[in-house]
């Protein structure tokens, strides 16, 4: 295939080279509709590169979580510098540096580090001090390795192996704090730390917001099963089962990377992929679509395992109301809207506690691809979530309900309407 080449990067010659080359060649000639058309055309252009460059890279950072988890799982004093805890005590691992930073320098080579804000999770002090130095050596080897594959990716790669400094950088540089106005990729590196840690269902996700909306969303979820039932199992019947069939890299059996951009109408799914493959996205790429069970006696919800993050107390009280049967499908992290986008469940439901402010990185990526894979997703108040307002979703009432449909939507909203007085929340 004819190719080119722009620093290390191949790209094959169906993408579209910078809008403003050849806009400088039209402008001479163009009318001011010409113009408008041929802008609008160049946007659709750079925001299919941007879906493909971030899918890719999801790809890429799956494979990387992967390792480290399975490093994670070996038997105790082999893996005790994979991990330690923030100030509040929640884990952070190796991968949730290890990713953001090789996110960080993929989308600033991609898309040049001057046109790239990135809003994200992890903050690079805590990697600052002495006694980080083992974990900071880790990041620094896992990211060398990873980017290593990223040519096998379409992705470029370094010229030579990123050094501790550079790879503090990267990390640090993902600071932006969002806002009203402008374009920001938000990235929770790995979301659901302690399905992560715990060998469990996590889920890397990586979106665009531009002037408040998010434009595209991906979803990497390496451990989703290969039959929906196994969701509510903790991975470790998964591992079991798997070990008599071993589900390989690129089948459908185990691992999605979700995907959509606004507006889209369609969202998709690409199994897992390892860098010896073709990463072809339409090859490789179906569509995903809302379950249509819109009977609450034959929908299944999911939420939180951790009570911590969400009253269990209240979504019961709400199932019940509205008669949803089946015990709630308890996943970690964002794989719950992944469910629902593939139409593996039809509720999701998340209250936290009264103050608890929601971070974008949580919900960004999956609000998009539910929305175009059919579903509904706002407040519990029935209002849209702002991504316009920085790192929280600011005015987010009461809580989140993501629904395969408008009628299961509703009878939701009613029923939070008519108990929220009485609950505790
Ligand atoms: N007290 C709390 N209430 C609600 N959400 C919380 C919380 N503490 C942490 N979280 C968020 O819940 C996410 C995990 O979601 P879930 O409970 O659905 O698995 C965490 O993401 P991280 O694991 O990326 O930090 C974190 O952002
Ligand atoms: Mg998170």
């Amino acid at each position: 295939m004819l190719s080119f080449t722009i620093n290390t990067v191949v790209f094959p010659i169906q993408v579209p080279v910078p809008a403003r080359w050849r806009w400088r060649r039209v402008c001479a000639s163009a009318t001011a509709e010409n113009r408008l058309a041929w802008a609008q055309q160049s946007a659709c252009r750079d925001r299919d590169r941007e879906l493909e460059v971030a899918v890719k890279a999801v790809q890429m950072a799956c494979g990387l979580c992967q390792r480290v988890q399975e490093a994670l799982l070996l038997p105790a004093g082999q893996n005790s510098s994979l991990k330690t805890s923030k100030d509040d005590q929640s884990p952070v691992t190796v991968a949730d540096w290890a990713v953001q930073a090789t996110v960080s320098w993929v989308l600033s080579q991609c898309f040049g580090e001057e046109h790239t804000s990135i809003i994200a999770e992890e903050d690079e002090s805590e990697l600052s001090s002495a006694e980080s130095t083992p974990l900071l050596d880790l990041v620094v080897s896992s990211v060398n390795r990873c980017l290593r594959e990223a040519p096998s990716y379409g992705l470029p790669g370094p010229d030579k192996e990123l050094r501790r400094n550079e790879i503090v950088e990267l990390i640090g540089r993902c600071n932006s704090r969002g806002g009203p106005k402008g374009r920001f990729w938000v990235l929770d590196p790995v979301d659901g730390t302690l399905g992560f840690v715990r060998g469990d269902q996590y889920a890397i996700a990586l979106a665009l917001i531009e002037d408040g909306e998010v434009i595209l969303g991906v979803l990497g979820c390496p451990n989703y099963p290969m039959k929906k039932e196994w969701l509510n199992y903790h991975q470790r019947y998964y591992r079991i089962v798997s070990k008599l069939s071993p589900p390989a890299f690129g089948s459908w059996h185990k691992g999605c990377v979700l995907y959509a951009r606004k507006g889209g109408g369609q969202a998709w799914m690409q199994p897992l992929l390892d860098a010896s493959q073709s990463l072809d996205l339409e090859k490789s790429a179906r569509v995903i679509q809302v379950s249509s069970v819109s009977d609450p006696a034959s929908a299944t919800f999911c939420e939180p395992v951790e009570k911590a993050n969400s009253s269990h107390l209240f979504t019961a009280g709400l199932a019940h109301s509205v008669g949803v049967r089946k015990q709630p499908l308890r996943v970690y992290s964002m794989v719950k809207y992944a469910a629902v986008a593939r139409g593996h469940a039809e509720i999701f439901m998340k209250f936290a506690r009264a103050g608890y402010k929601e971070k974008v990185w949580d919900h960004a990526a999956g609000v998009v691809i539910i929305q175009e894979a059919g579903g509904v997703v706002t407040d519990a108040r029935g209002s849209p979530l702002d991504f316009s307002k920085g790192i929280y979703l600011e005015g987010l009432d009461r809580g989140i309900i993501a629904c395969s449909g408008a009628l299961l939507h509703r009878r939701i909203i009613e029923a939070v309407d008519a108990s929220w007085d009485s609950s505790n929340l």
